[in-house]
């Protein structure tokens, strides 16, 4: 964790969810609000489809509800996708942008990613910015690399620390089991702490930056523990309340 940052806790549904798993919500909302003072904030990034009735059922909740994913642009021609506007007006707060599979899946570029993240500012939404290397980026020793260029690339000027997050999701843990070693998070998590630092002065200093991979509750504590990991992004996990809660409770335990 970083002295004086609000740790957050994200989730990340995915291509997961219909109706039926609103209950989900609602019990994580009711695991949440019991509790005075949480040390964390929390939201959960959901599908388009859900968004509006999670606000709805998350209303009174500390919960918060984001997307998944934006469009650039605020509205126009441009069949199948969502604007930032329209996740704000359904009741999102947030929004992931440069997630590596949407990356993977749709070929997005830094640029296109930074264009987003100023679309989510433009709706008033804080965005997560993803940023992590694959296997063979890892093992050919140029992650430390791949990821100071993807933030060079994907985060605006305009970034404070208020309406940006950084994501740090290693690709090989997502959804393997796989998370890396504590020394190599806190080296990757120093990395990007010091260049948010460089760029953005005391804005670098204070924007939080999540751990994600293969988060569960049974090393939530540990990884939420290591220097400058100031909160996950949980994917898997976040899908089933009772786990989600769990690894919450990782913060600050
Ligand atoms: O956005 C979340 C990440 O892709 C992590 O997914 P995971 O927790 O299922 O590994």
């Amino acid at each position: 964790m970083t002295p004086g940052v609000t740790p957050l806790v994200a989730g990340n549904w995915k291509m997961n969810g219909t109706a039926a798993s609103l209950g989900e919500i609602r019990d994580v909302c009711a695991g949440l609000d019991h509790k005075d003072a949480l040390p964390h904030e929390t939201l959960l990034c959901l599908p388009a489809t859900l968004i509006e009735r999670a606000a709805s059922v998350a209303a009174d909740s500390v919960l918060s509800i984001g997307g998944e994913d934006c469009h650039p642009l605020e509205s126009g021609a441009h069949t199948g996708d969502i604007s930032a506007e329209m996740l704000a007006d359904a009741g999102a707060t947030a929004v992931i942008v440069g997630h590596s599979e949407r990356r993977t899946d749709h070929s997005e570029t830094n640029a296109l990613v930074a264009d987003k993240a100023k679309a989510a500012w433009r709706a008033g939404l804080s965005a997560i910015v993803c940023v992590g290397e694959t296997r063979e980026e890892r093992e050919s020793g140029n992650a430390e690399n791949v990821v100071a260029s993807q933030l060079a690339g994907s985060v605006p000027d305009a970034m404070n620390a208020a309406n940006t997050v950084i994501a740090y999701e290693p690709v090989w843990a997502i959804g393997t089991g796989l998370v890396p070693s504590g020394d190599d998070i806190e080296a990757m998590h120093a990395l990007i702490r010091r260049i948010m630092t460089e760029r953005f002065g005391s804005e670098g200093e204070g924007v939080r930056i999540l751990y994600g991979g293969s988060v569960k509750p049974a090393n939530a504590k540990e990884i939420f523990s290591i220097a400058n990991v100031d909160g996950g992004l949980v994917g898997g996990a976040s899908l089933k309340a009772s786990d989600f809660l769990a690894i919450c409770e990782g913060v600050g335990a």
